[in-house]
């Protein structure tokens, strides 16, 4: 599973300054951050869609798409997926309802 990420995010990372007319990522990466986060936006609500109407199969569709996205947002803002999994690392263990109730409060 992780080498399949890995392998996405070295593809989009080699895509991303390479020719619009041929790469979807490239096409996307240069139409700026606002509109990578605007097709992770729809992607995340085309899978909350496909799991309110209960479609596995839609929602399996959908995730990929949404994690495809993401990838490509991270990799705009030069962020990597180690990044993001050395967070969940570090979170590990501890229970949400553990962590929110010690957050200072405002
Ligand atoms: N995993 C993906 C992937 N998932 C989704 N998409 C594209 O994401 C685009 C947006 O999906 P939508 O369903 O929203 O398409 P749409 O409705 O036509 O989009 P809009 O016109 O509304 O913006 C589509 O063009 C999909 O083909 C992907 N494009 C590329 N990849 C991977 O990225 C690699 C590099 O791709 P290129 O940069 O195109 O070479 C590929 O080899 C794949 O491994």
């Amino acid at each position: 599973m992780s080498d399949t990420l890995a392998r996405l995010e070295a593809t989009i990372r080699a895509r991303r300054t390479t020719d619009p007319a041929s790469s979807y990522v490239a096409r996307l990466t240069a139409q700026g951050r606002a509109k990578i986060a605007q097709k992770l936006g729809e992607e995340a609500v085309e899978t909350v869609i496909a799991a309110m109407a209960n479609d596995p199969q839609a929602v399996t569709s959908e995730a990929a798409d949404l994690l495809f996205h993401l990838i490509v947002l991270l990799a705009d803002m030069g962020v990597s997926l180690d990044d993001v999994c050395a967070e969940l690392d570090r979170r590990e263990g501890v229970s949400g309802i553990t962590e929110k109730a010690a957050r200072p409060r405002e």
